[in-house]
């Protein structure tokens, strides 16, 4: 007999959450009942239905699905309807890809994405609602804190700490030890040496802070 599998609802449309549902039909854990987005242009995504926008969440808790999980790449915009989607009773789950490796040492929070390719290794912890990207590496001991994006083929080595909300882009290499503050934006291929301040975006070899117009 088919296991009967939890129901979960994406929410995001765009190009994240069709990685999201990959991950989620890859690994099998639960049944995806479709996507919601605010634009109503969307029709399916990876075979996954349009639901309509997040008007209709209330309608699908009341259906029995209970679980969610936020497939949208931007940090403010994901913390914001990670907790609002939380508090009205639904519970984030994880999208770990079964191409990924993770140390068992290591924690993961809730409403994690972790994708192909990527390493996580003993005593790393991951809090919640954070994006481990495509082939990205989180070494011994690293603490990221929720609502971090780390971008696809990023190198964090030992001991770094992502604080919270924090974009790490990618390509980008973190040397061990070193604190990136709340907030701030790690360029595109930025070897950080040293602790970065919150709010600040850096970019370039050894990083260095510029003002962000993004
Ligand atoms: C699956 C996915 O797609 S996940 C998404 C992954 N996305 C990323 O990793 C994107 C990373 N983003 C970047 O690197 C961006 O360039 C940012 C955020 C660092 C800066 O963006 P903006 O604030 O728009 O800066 P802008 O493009 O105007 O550049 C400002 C200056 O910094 C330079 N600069 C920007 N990015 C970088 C970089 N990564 N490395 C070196 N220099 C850079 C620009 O050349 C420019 O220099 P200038 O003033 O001498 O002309």
């Amino acid at each position: 007999m088919e296991p009967v599998l939890d129901k979960v609802v994406v929410i995001g449309g765009g190009g994240h959450s069709k990685v999201v549902i990959d991950i989620l039909q890859s690994a099998g854990t639960y049944e995806i009942v479709g996507f919601t987005d605010n634009s109503d242009q969307q029709r399916s995504l990876c075979g996954v239905p349009y639901l309509g926008n997040d008007e209709i969440l209330p309608e699908l808790l009341n259906k029995g699905v209970l679980r969610f999980i936020v497939g949208l790449g931007d940090n403010k915009v994901r913390k914001i309807l990670f907790e609002k989607i939380r508090t009205v009773g639904f519970m984030p789950v994880n999208a770990i890809s079964p191409f990924a490796h993770i140390s068992p040492h290591a924690k993961i929070g809730q409403g994690v994405v972790v994708m192909a390719g990527a390493v996580i290794n003993p005593y790393a912890v991951i809090k919640d609602n954070v994006i481990i990207n495509t082939l990205s590496g989180i070494d011994h001991d690293c603490i990221i804190d929720s609502h971090v994006h780390i971008a696809p083929g990023t190198s964090l080595t030992g001991c770094v700490r992502v604080c919270e909300g924090a974009f790490v882009g990618t390509g980008s290499k973190i040397t061990p030890n070193v604190e990136i503050g709340e907030w701030s934006v790690i360029g595109a291929g930025a070897v950080v040496i040293s602790d970065i301040l919150p709010g600040s975006t850096v970019v370039g070899v050894p990083a260095k802070k510029i003002i962000a117009k993004g």
